[in-house]
């Protein structure tokens, strides 16, 4: 919601493609729905490249000295995956602090665990068990706040001065909490 007050051209985006295709606020927004909205799902996936939900993933630890890329990973070393960091690489990502959701649209690139550049639930056999709900759940809950209301910033706070710094712990969350006011959607 945040990245979207950001930027009111990809807020019209969605809400475009919203208003398209499920019509007007009468529409009770499902599941079902979800599939047919390509721009909202790359939103979200932008989401989760920029601000990566849990920013080390969880730690692990090696089982066996391994060498990874010529790295020595010793027996029973700590593993923290800096996933925050790769999600933002200027090798992998261009222009990788803008919030541009277009690029995931037609792109393959998804966040199930096989492209190591996008593991925002992490890969491989501790990978997210969660993936699915957590899924399902965001998407469904920003496709309603989007369909249901406008949004607008209080006290005349100008999308440009908004605080996007995050704040990081297990999970990562905004230094500054977001503050909206719902107006009725048109
Ligand atoms: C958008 C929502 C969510 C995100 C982004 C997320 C992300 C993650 C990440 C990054 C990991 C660590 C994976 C790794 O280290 O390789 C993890 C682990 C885990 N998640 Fe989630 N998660 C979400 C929702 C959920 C939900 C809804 C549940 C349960 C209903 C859940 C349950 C778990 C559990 C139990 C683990 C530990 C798995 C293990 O260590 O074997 N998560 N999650």
């Amino acid at each position: 919601m945040a990245e979207l007050l950001r930027n009111p051209d990809k807020m019209a985006m969605a809400k475009m493609e919203l208003s398209r295709t499920l019509g007007g606020p009468q529409h009770i927004v499902e599941e079902s729905d979800i599939s047919r909205l390509p721009y909202l799902q790359a939103v979200v996936k932008k989401t989760w490249r920029l601000h990566a939900p849990v920013p080390l993933l969880i730690p692990h630890r090696a089982d066996t000295t391994v060498n990874v890329a010529g790295y020595i990973v010793p027996k029973n070393a700590q593993v923290l995956i800096n996933y925050w960091a790769i999600g933002r690489d200027p090798k992998v990502w261009g222009n990788p602090t803008t919030f541009l959701p277009k690029r995931f649209l037609g792109s393959n690139v998804d966040y199930r665990g096989k492209d190591f550049q996008f593991i925002p639930f992490g890969a491989g056999r501790r990978t997210c068990p969660g993936l699915p709900f957590g899924v399902h759940m965001v998407h469904v809950m920003l496709t309603s706040l989007l369909h249901y209301f406008d949004w607008e910033l209080p006290d005349g706070l100008k999308a440009e001065e908004m605080d996007m710094r995050d704040k990081f712990g297990v999970t990562l969350q905004k230094l500054v909490p977001l503050r909206l006011i719902p107006r009725q959607g048109s």
